[in-house]
This record gives structure tokens, sequence and C-alpha cells, in this order.
């Protein structure tokens, strides 16, 4: 086994290997033989299970391997997500998981200091969106306490601000919450994508001059697809000024907090009341590793805790306050935390930081590629995170005149270039259409393996493969 892994580690790096061997859903299933058989398979079969299984994977850590917002293998992180596996425990009681309970509160506790918390509390989730809603049930909890009881009966009209670019688990936070999608109110964005503050102000006075009750304010730092950071500052001043809690999703921009260069984008983050941090995104940490931390303590446990007499005993001969379970949405509870702390300790905080400023550095270079070459034109000229989005016009497209047409034939481009992509297996880079605006690539720059020559060879190849594009007129 331990051969099999190593192998697929070598291959992840190695630029010669395909970053997938694509095969169409019911082509793939042909190829593995996923049945349940009632007699057990010797060894041999398990292993060539293995072998078979990482045939068919896309390496996400391959160095040209651009389309999500995780991607790269830390070895450390991977090395830390073994050694989790060995010990395999569950974090719910200090009984059984007493070294990673102690882990995760010195963990939550420096993210916490680096977001500017005195003190607060924090939890592990299984991923960005899971964070946000505990934003979102704490929200509510705060200002609504008997709900945990007596559910909505009698509780206002809520209603929840985030901005048009957001994250869609804030919309799926508020369907989960019970007040509907409909209370959750889109508030403009500006040419780069950052939240208006003045539409939120004019859509809280709106909503309070309709008789609802605004509860909750959601600001970004770093959209999904552009990268940008609202207004966190001129958000909070508005919080203030209305007594609406305010969350910040930094599950992608939070790894900003840890640069001293870029940190100024997320000013103001420790007026918040609940900040959402992803390093399994920007430190580069082996996917799931997702924190929500919160200015106060003892919220989580008061909205979320049952007391499970089976589980939570009040009488145990040690201080139950480090159990965990009672604060979550969850009973059973993955160790996220052991390979953040051993990569963090292997790097240092400033081993850190020059990691992701090499990120935003690599990311003005492809900036910098993009102006300069022929036919490639960025959506956003200045990007705060390291998305760069941008569009290529095939030859056959830079002499038409700009019109509905031209757009229509530059929004099949990036998805045919794409399939080509995946086919080819060289090359992987996302693309979406946003607002008006046709397809574009999103390419995400979060790979301390991937170089500028990588930067170079995704930008040949998406030309390599568009340049014969034709469109009959
Ligand atoms: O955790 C991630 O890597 C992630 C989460 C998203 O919501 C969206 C994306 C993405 O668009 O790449 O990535």
């Amino acid at each position: 086994m331990h051969d099999i892994l190593v192998e697929y580690v070598e291959e992840s790096y190695d630029r010669s290997t395909k970053i997938l061997e694509f095969n169409h859903p019911h082509d793939l299933r042909e190829k593995l033989h996923l049945e349940l058989p009632d007699k057990a398979e010797n060894l041999d079969q398990i292993l060539n299970d293995c072998r078979n299984t990482l045939k068919y994977c896309v390496h996400t850590g391959h160095p040209r391997f651009f389309n999500q917002i995780s991607q790269g293998l830390d070895i450390v992180s991977m090395a830390g997500e073994w050694l989790t596996a060995t010990a395999n425990t569950n974090m719910f009681t200090y009984e059984i998981a007493p070294v990673f309970v102690l882990m995760e509160r010195a963990t939550l506790k420096k993210m916490r200091e680096i977001v500017g918390y005195k003190d607060g509390d924090g939890i592990f989730a299984p991923g960005g969106a899971v964070c946000n809603l505990y934003a979102v049930l704490a929200a509510r909890h705060k200002f609504f306490p008997a709900c945990k009881r007596r559910g909505m009966f009698g509780v206002p009209n809520l209603v929840m601000f985030t901005s048009e670019q957001s994250h869609f688990s804030i919309k799926r936070a508020a369907s989960i919450l019970g007040i509907g999608t409909d209370n959750l109110i889109l508030v403009e964005t500006d040419a780069r994508g950052k939240m208006s503050a003045d539409d939120l102000e004019n859509k809280v006075q709106q909503a309070i001059g309709r008789g609802e009750k605004p509860f909750f304010v959601n600001a970004t730092a770093g959209t999904t697809v552009v990268g940008a950071y609202d207004p966190i500052n001129k958000i909070a001043d508005i919080c203030s000024k209305y007594n609406l809690w305010m969350h910040v999703d930094a599950a992608w921009g939070g790894g900003a907090l840890l640069s001293r260069k870029h940190r100024h984008k997320v000013d103001g983050v420790s007026r918040a009341d609940s900040v959402t941090w992803n390093p399994h995104k920007m430190m580069g940490i082996t996917l799931q590793c997702a924190a929500v931390l919160f200015k106060e303590d003892g919220l989580l446990e008061d909205c979320n805790s049952m007391r499970a007499p089976y589980l939570f005993q009040q009488d145990k001969h040690y201080d139950v306050s480090f159990d965990t379970g009672d604060k979550t949405i969850q009973c059973g509870r993955h160790v996220d935390v052991f390979k953040l702390w051993l990569t963090w300790r292997s790097k240092g905080t400033r081993g850190y930081e020059a990691q992701i400023n090499k990120l935003f550095d690599l990311a003005q270079y492809l900036v910098d590629r993009i102006k300069a070459k022929e036919g490639f034109e960025l959506v956003y000229d200045k990007p705060e995170l390291t998305n760069v989005c941008f569009w290529y016009y095939p030859p056959s497209l830079r002499e038409m005149e700009n019109c509905q047409e031209k757009q229509l034939k530059l929004h099949k481009v990036a998805p045919e270039i794409k399939a080509m992509m995946m086919n080819k297996g060289t090359v992987m880079v996302g693309y979406q259409p946003l607002g008006s605006k046709v397809n574009f690539f999103r390419m995400i720059v979060n790979n301390t393996a991937s170089t500028k020559a990588d930067i170079d060879f995704m930008l040949d190849e998406i030309e390599r493969l568009g340049k014969p594009l034709t469109w009959d007129a």
C-alpha cells in the first residue's frame, strides 16, 4: 500500500503525468469494479482495487491543476492526515481525544488572535458552508434564544443580507434556518465585485420600513469567483448602527490574515461577531479543514447543547468544558486539526506568510502575462486575491464587431476548450458566467508547487486548444 500511495504522490508532482484520465460516468462505471461481493476478495485484489481507484482520480496536487480553490498536495498535511486516520478517534469528548481537543483549542486560539479577538470560541467544521451555517444559527440564538425550545413561532420576520457575489451557502443557511431564501436580501456589488455599503444600508432601512427584522449581515473576504474583498469596516459601521450580527466569510480570502503585505484587505475583521476561515483553501491543508471563530465565548454551547447523558455526563472526573461535542451541530466529528497544527509548525507563521505572498505574486505574474498576450482579456484588471478571470478570443472571433452574436460565440469558447483540456489532461482551469458576463476562465493560483512556467504553459495550452475554434456565421 505504501508503494501505491508514494507512486501516486510522485505522479501528482510529475508534470509529464496527465492530471486526469477523463471518462464519462457510464464509461468509467464499466472500468471500475464497484460491486460489493458476498465472498471476501484476496489481498492481491484489494491492492489492485487501490491502484484502480487512484488510476481514475484527478491529480489535484498537480502543479497545473488550477480548477478549484483547494488545490495542491502538501506532504506534511498528508502525513498529518495519515496519523489522524491511524489514531482514528472522535473529537466529541476529551476522554477519547485528549491530545486533539487541546490541540484544537490551541490552534483556534491562535487563529482568533490573528483575527484580533481577545478570547472567544470556535470549532472545526466539515467545510466553509457549515461554518457559515454555524454563524447564522448562533446569530439567531443571540437575538432569539427562545427559538431553541419554541422554534420560530412568535419570531418576527427575520432577514439576512449578503452580497450578490457571496457564496451560495449563505442562501442555503437562510433556507435551513427556516426563514426562507426570500428573506436573504442580496446587496449590489461594485465593478470589482465588492459589496456596496450604501446599498446595504438602503436595503436594511427598506426592510425595517417593511416591518421586517434585519439580524445578520455576511461580508465576504474573498468571493469565490472573482476573489473580491467586501469593505468590512463600512459594513461593521452599519451593523453597529442597526445592531446586526456581522459575519465575515473569509473561507477563501482568510489566508491574507497571515500576510503583513496583504492583511489590509481584511481591515476591520476583528469587529465581526464571527469569521469563517478555511485552512484547506489558501493554507493548502488537505481537505477538509475549515474553522468558524466566534468573538463571544459560550454562545456555541448555549445554542447547540442537548446534554446527551450518554456522552456529555456532567459528573465526569475531569473538567467537562473540554468536551466539544455539545457545542456542535454534529455528534461524531473528524479530527481536522492535527494536519493543520503539524503543517503550521513545519512552516511557522512567517513561513506561511512567505507561502501566501508567493501565491499573490504568481497571480500578479499571470495578470501581467494576460495583459501582454494577444487574444486574452482580463475580466477584472486588479484582482484582490489569487483568482484571475479572463476571456480567450480565438482568432475567428477577434475580427468580429462587438455585438450580441460575438458574445454568444464567446460564451461557447471556454466550455469547448475545457472539454479538450480534460480529454488531454494537461491542465485544468475552471470557467463560469457571472451576471451578464459570458463564460470566462477562472484561474485560481493556490498551489505552492506551481511556477511561472506552469502559468505560461496554461496560457499557451489554452491558445493551442482554442486557436483553431471557428463558428460558421
Ligand atoms: O473548498 C473549496 O475548494 C471550494 C469551495 C467552494 O465553495 C468553491 C470552490 C471552487 O469554486 O473552487 O472551492
